[in-house]
């Protein structure tokens, strides 16, 4: 796919300016305010629109797939398949992951954003790093903010990783928080090995063999990320998080029980609604790549509410640095030419930190600003 260079407008991430330092999203103070700032205030053709339907989802049964039962067998790559090449979401139940390593993440996640604003800042992001805590990005862009806590931090199953994410809660946050991250430690670890059996799933349902996916993420530098919500006085002028495409591979998203997650389909927002029994997966502009555009990664947003804060657990399944995106043979062939140029994720990370805010064009930008860099050096 090619893009005129010259024509191309790429919504670049702002400079930072005086007006924006000044802005602090302090929720604790913003979730009173009726009068919000106008930066938080979204353009009307993307404010949200008041109820939506519900996203017809298919419910995955991961473990009878896993355990070889026969009709699990064909049934649920049938159900994945029919999803991914429509808006690439799915529910995974029957996901191996305790039940209560889930609400102790969700217990550990009140806790984080409960901290006063001085301590979160702590580990306030630094500029063109994924990783940190951040109050709505206000460093980052000028309009269009997103009304929500972060914390981010990095996930590693290479040798030599077993405590990168205790360590960096012992080495951002102290002591005092070394078990919060020897727990989500163990969730990574939980969810890295969940990635594994869903890509499995996904290498049975896109015909390649189911081995291929799995192989190719068994080693993986993942990110996970918790998302706060607060409560919002005007939740019709304002979005938690706006409407994007994720550019990492796989996400595990595990709700609380408020809604808000909203999918982009057939020209309209639906809803996903909370079940705490399952996981929200969805692909991201990576796997859409390395599926050779077969499987979508798809427009989605979080809407917030004037009553109840709201919070999500985000496990994003990224591939080992050094590994080329790049889609199996069996999905290339003259009718199906290839539509993206080989990548690390590094790469596209690096794009979407330092370039451009990930929206619904980011691998389209992305596959030119890499041809354009290609040809500069
Ligand atoms: C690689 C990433 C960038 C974002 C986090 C993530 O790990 C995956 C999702 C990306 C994001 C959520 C897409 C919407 C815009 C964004 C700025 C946000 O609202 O948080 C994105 C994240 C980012 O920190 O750049
Ligand atoms: O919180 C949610 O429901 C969605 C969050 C999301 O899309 C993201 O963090 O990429
Ligand atoms: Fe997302």
């Amino acid at each position: 796919m090619t893009m005129a260079i010259d024509c191309m407008v790429m919504p670049m991430i702002q400079t930072s300016s005086d007006e924006k330092k000044s802005l602090i999203f302090d929720s604790s103070v913003l979730k009173n305010e009726s009068n919000i700032p106008r930066q938080f205030i979204w353009p009307d053709h993307e404010k949200p629109s008041g109820g939506v339907a519900e996203l017809d989802v298919p419910l995955i049964d991961l473990g009878a797939f896993l355990s070889g039962d026969p009709i699990a067998a064909k049934r649920e790559p049938r159900l994945v398949d029919e999803a991914c090449k429509k808006h690439g979401f799915f529910l995974v139940a029957n996901h191996g992951v305790d039940t209560n390593l889930i609400s102790l993440a969700h217990r550990y996640m009140d806790m984080f954003f409960e901290l006063p604003l001085s301590d979160k800042q702590k580990i306030q992001r630094k500029r063109g790093d994924h990783c940190g805590y951040a109050s709505s990005f206000t460093e980052r862009f000028s309009s269009k903010l997103p009304w929500k806590e972060t914390l981010s931090f990095p996930y590693s199953t290479l040798q030599g990783s077993s405590h990168m994410v205790d360590q960096y809660f012992l080495k951002t946050m102290g002591e005092d928080f070394s078990h919060i991250g020897k727990f989500y430690q163990e969730y990574c670890n939980a969810m890295s090995t969940l990635s594994c059996g869903i890509m499995e799933l996904l290498g049975e349902s896109l015909g390649v063999s189911k081995n291929h996916f799995k192989q190719f993420f068994e080693e993986n530098e993942s990110i996970m990320r918790l998302n706060c919500y607060p409560t919002c006085l005007k939740p019709d002028l304002a979005l938690g998080t706006g409407p994007h495409c994720d550019p990492t591979s796989l996400t595990i998203l595990h709700q609380d029980n408020v809604s808000g997650l909203q999918v982009f389909m057939d020209n309209q927002w639906r809803s996903i609604s909370p079940n705490n029994s399952v996981f929200v997966i969805n692909i991201g502009d990576t796997f859409m790549a390395l599926s050779n555009g077969r499987y979508k990664s798809c427009l989605h947003r979080a809407v917030v509410n004037n009553k109840t804060p709201r919070k999500s657990l985000a496990f994003f399944l990224c591939p080992k640095k050094d590994k080329v995106v790049r889609p199996p043979a069996e999905l290339v062939d003259s009718n199906n030419p290839r539509i993206y140029p080989d990548f690390t994720w590094p790469t596209l990370l690096e794009f979407t930190q330092k370039h451009y805010r990930a929206d619904t064009n980011t691998l389209q930008f992305f596959s030119t600003w890499l041809q354009q860099r290609t040809t500069e050096i």
